[in-house]
């Protein structure tokens, strides 16, 4: 029974902290907190810890809050030594320096079909897998310093809890899907996979359940991280506050919106992912659709882009406009931006696996070199993106009923209105929140109150963007894509 009880959701995303604070029996939206991180794709973990505890005393601090659940960007490795201590700054996402390692484990294993089988997802250098093998070809002393290795929110959880002893590392199905070294459909680590990328075995998080908790903190223990005065988690007459597994970003995406059975979501911000939550695992020896788990027991079947939101930024950026004045332009311009055709791989890609690519921009003529054709062709490129990644879970059998759309660039009236055009359906617009620490609080919620399943919040008011579909559009940008 949770009564009037607070729960924390805390999202810790590839650029900011965000904290959301609700109320566990009615989900009520109650505090928010954010806090930047650092630009890169090499960051050290206690720039996520510093704005964790910004983000937290944003929102209000954790005082009166019961439970908490920290969701956060997926793949980075994090390597610690036996004393605790980081080896090395995180290796992100969207790192691509791990790519030779990625391919020549791919050709180790025997191709591409042996790891979708193994682990449901052909590793590419966005996954921890891969980095780990980069570690042990570059660095081979921090290799060797190396006693664990976890994830963003594994180590945040951790930290939470007091973070002395590697032994107390947990994490949960959804993040440890996407190291390549754990089956979800077997729901077990790999250590196999583990020695032929480092060439030996750390310490692995230990695996929890959706509705488990990483740990209790009891205030007469003093449960405050010494090292951050920030995070202000309770004084001695106060409850023990419940840290719950925690997930994956997206895993906790699709929770927080209540994302059922023919759901898609689509989500622009700084990656660009297309999800579905999905009852049975799934193997794409393409590699286009990465066999996570999701964070209530089942599947969550994923495609990721390295070029979303950012994209649109770069277009802003270039143009000299703000984001509102670049939507404003894409929609003044015709659909296809008179042939002007952006492929848009601007920080290489990933789905598909290309990560020395570059952006091109194809068909420029006097008549379309405006503004207004290049704000439309940086959307519609980006687009077209993503609904090859629709397609490629179609593929894979899962069904496509509705497409939820969100994540930063969703504020787009552009993206809005052009989304439907080129994903050839219908979207929903949930209205602009912070679904991933929805999601989050949701899970603390859950572990709280030990009930079967999820709590049933509706924080999702969603809005119909229809548009007639532009299949010329995809075709031309298919073809100039693989030229
Ligand atoms: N009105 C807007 N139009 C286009 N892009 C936007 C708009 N508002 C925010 N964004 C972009 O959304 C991105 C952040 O998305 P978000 O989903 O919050 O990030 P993350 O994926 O890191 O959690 C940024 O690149 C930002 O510029
Ligand atoms: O790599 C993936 C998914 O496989 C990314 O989606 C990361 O999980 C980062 O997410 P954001 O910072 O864009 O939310």
């Amino acid at each position: 029974m949770i009564g009037n009880a607070l729960v924390a959701g805390i999202d810790s995303a590839t650029r900011w902290c965000q904290v959301v604070i609700r109320d566990a029996a009615t989900g009520e939206r109650l505090r928010a907190g954010a806090a930047p991180h650092p630009d890169g794709t090499e960051v050290h973990p206690s720039a996520w810890w510093e704005a964790l505890g910004q983000a937290v005393a944003a929102a209000g601090g954790l005082e009166d809050v019961a439970a908490v659940s920290i969701a956060g960007q997926q793949h980075g490795m994090v390597c610690l030594d036996d004393e605790g201590a980081v080896v090395r700054p995180a290796l992100l996402w969207n790192d691509t320096r791990s790519a030779r390692a990625a391919a020549d484990l791919v050709a180790e294993l025997g191709g591409p079909a042996a790891w979708a089988d193994a682990v449901g997802t052909v590793p590419v250098a966005a996954l921890t897998v891969a980095k780990l093998r980069w570690l042990a070809g570059n660095e081979p002393a921090r290799a060797r310093a190396t006693a664990a290795v976890c994830l963003p929110h594994d180590w945040l959880t951790w930290k939470l809890g007091g973070g002395r002893d590697i032994r107390m590392l947990t994490t949960d199905r959804s993040d440890a899907s996407g190291t390549g070294y754990y089956s979800p459909a077997a729901d077990a680590y790999r250590p196999d996979l583990v020695q032929l990328a480092l060439g030996r075995q750390p310490l692995l998080p230990k695996v929890l359940g959706p509705a488990e908790t990483a740990r209790i903190l009891e205030p007469s223990a003093g449960f405050a991280p010494a090292d951050s005065p920030r995070i202000r988690l309770g004084a001695a007459e106060l409850n023990p506050l419940l840290v719950a597994a925690g997930s994956g970003d997206n895993a906790a995406a699709a929770l927080g919106l209540g994302a059922g059975p023919g759901d898609v979501v689509v989500s622009i911000g700084t990656s660009g992912t297309v999800f579905a939550c999905y009852d049975a695992p799934t193997a794409d020896p393409t590699g286009a659709v990465a066999g996570f788990a999701d964070a209530t027991g089942g599947h969550l079947p994923l495609v990721c882009t390295l070029n979303a939101a950012r994209v649109l930024d770069a277009a802003a950026a270039l143009l000299g406009v703000s984001l509102g004045e670049l939507s404003r332009l894409a929609l003044s311009a015709p659909a296809g931006a008179d042939g002007l055709t952006l492929i848009p791989y601007l920080e290489g890609e990933r789905t598909p696996n290309r990560p020395d690519a570059t952006g091109t921009l194809h068909g420029l003529r006097l008549t379309n070199s405006t503004p207004a054709h290049l704000a439309r062709a940086y959307i519609e490129g980006m687009l077209c993106g993503l609904a090859d990644g629709l397609d490629a879970l179609s593929a894979v059998g899962v069904p496509v009923e509705r497409i939820l759309l969100v994540g930063g660039a969703a504020r787009s009236e552009a993206v809005r209105t052009i989304a439907p055009a080129v994903l050839g359906r219908p979207v929903l617009v949930p209205r602009a929140g912070d679904y991933v620490a929805d999601g989050a609080a949701k899970q603390a919620a859950w572990a709280l109150n030990g009930s079967a399943a999820p709590p049933a919040w509706d924080v999702c008011q969603a809005e119909k963007a229809e548009a007639e579909p532009v299949p010329w559009l995809r075709e031309r940008y298919h073809g100039l894509r693989d030229a």
